[in-house]
């Protein structure tokens, strides 16, 4: 079930269901999960046909209700439309929002996992989703979206089973993490562990370590213009930025609502994200997707440059390349939501 910050704090309007997978879970690493448990929302109705599913892919810190956190993408009469699709998203594995991870109850312990959970990668994040895709008995894709680490998701995905989408859209992405951006996860993590609570596994622990994580990553989310067009001060002053609250505050609106542990869980599961693992190479590994593609990369994102999107659209056989200006850098993805919807619209067409 979810964590007790969750439960109390998320917003989710929709209602989130549980798929109980009452087995040993392998995973990657070698370890496994004695059982897994799955939260996901629906929206909409399989038609008879059972071809007008859209499954959806949340990144690092979202949830399963994509109308709460991408609502002018997903709703009723928008792109993606309630009446119109049946709209799968689950949380992901590792996560706080109800499915398993490290503020889940390790069944022998009794306790909490915390930094016990064992270390996931995207290939076991997929592994689980494919569980939710045969228990809900859903046989083809009409289109799969997904940004950021939800791209990753839906990539891997669609290079693993190459016939299960008719469609993808994958934005702000790349096919295997960048040095750099292992470097911004090491140095959030670096934050993680500098609060010595972080191990713990009472509630509150690594809310400190979280809030210095977030107010890293914000940098790669957006960029030196985005700052400079919000938080500059014109006024004479020594002390008070406006930036300076921020950062402080974008850490303390996370601590609100995500687990440290589990943000130290995803961010691990990133750094794992490598399609060419196991497929000879990256490129071999892209030709292997069937779906028409388009992949769209935002101008100013620093964490994902746009160079790694118009990389995986020349290697994908139907795909097509879009870039989106916008001034709010990676985050774009979830905020340039006209210029997304456009890109859908030629998909679904
Ligand atoms: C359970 C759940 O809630 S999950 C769903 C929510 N989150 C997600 O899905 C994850 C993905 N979403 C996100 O990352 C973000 O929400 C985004 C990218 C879509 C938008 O980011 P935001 O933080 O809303 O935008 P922005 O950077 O403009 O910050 C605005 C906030 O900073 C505050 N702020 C702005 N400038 C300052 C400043 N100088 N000092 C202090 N606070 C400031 C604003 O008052 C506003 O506060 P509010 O969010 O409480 O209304
Ligand atoms: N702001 C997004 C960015 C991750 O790519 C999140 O918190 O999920």
């Amino acid at each position: 079930m979810p964590s007790v910050k969750s439960e109390a704090q998320s917003t989710q309007k929709s209602k989130v269901e549980l798929f109980n997978f009452d087995q040993e879970f392998g995973l990657e690493s070698g370890s496994s999960l004695p059982e897994l448990k799955i939260a996901y929302t629906t929206h909409g109705k399989l038609n008879a046909a059972k071809n007008n599913v859209v499954w959806v892919f949340h990144a690092l810190t979202a949830n399963a209700d994509p109308t709460e956190w991408w609502p002018d993408i997903v709703g009723k009469n928008k792109v993606i439309n309630t009446d119109e699709h049946f709209i799968v998203c689950a949380n992901i594995l590792g996560s706080c929002y109800g499915t398993t991870g490290p503020d889940s109850i390790e069944p022998v312990s009794g306790e909490k996992y915390g930094l016990d959970f064992p270390l996931i990668t995207i290939k076991d994040i997929v592994r689980a989703h494919e569980l939710l895709r045969q228990h809900l008995g859903i046989i083809k894709i009409k289109l799969g979206i997904g940004g950021s680490m939800g791209g990753h998701q839906l990539l891997e995905w669609a290079i693993d089973s190459p016939s299960l989408f008719e469609n993808i859209y994958l934005i702000a992405t790349n096919a295997h993490h960048s040095a750099w951006g292992i470097a911004f996860n090491s140095a959030q993590r670096l934050a993680l562990e500098a609060d010595p609570t972080l191990a713990y596994k009472y509630e509150g622990a690594g809310e400190k370590g979280l809030k210095a994580a977030r107010a890293i990553a914000m940098l790669s989310y957006r960029n030196q213009n985005t700052y400079r067009k919000t938080q500059s001060d014109f006024e004479d002053k020594i002390d008070g930025f406006k930036a300076d609250s921020y950062q402080a505050y974008q850490g303390e609106k996370l601590v609100r609502r995500f687990s440290p542990q589990a943000y130290w869980t995803l961010s691990k599961a990133m750094d794992s994200h490598n399609v060419g693992r196991g497929r000879k190479s990256v490129r071999n590994a892209l030709t292997k997707v069937k779906a028409n593609t388009i992949v769209a990369g935002i101008k100013s994102d620093i964490l994902f440059p746009f160079a790694e999107q118009r990389f995986i659209a020349k290697n994908i056989k139907n795909a097509r390349f879009e870039l989106i200006d916008s001034l709010y850098g990676h985050d774009g993805f979830l905020i340039e939501s006209e210029k997304i919807k456009n890109h859908l619209l030629k998909l679904l067409k």
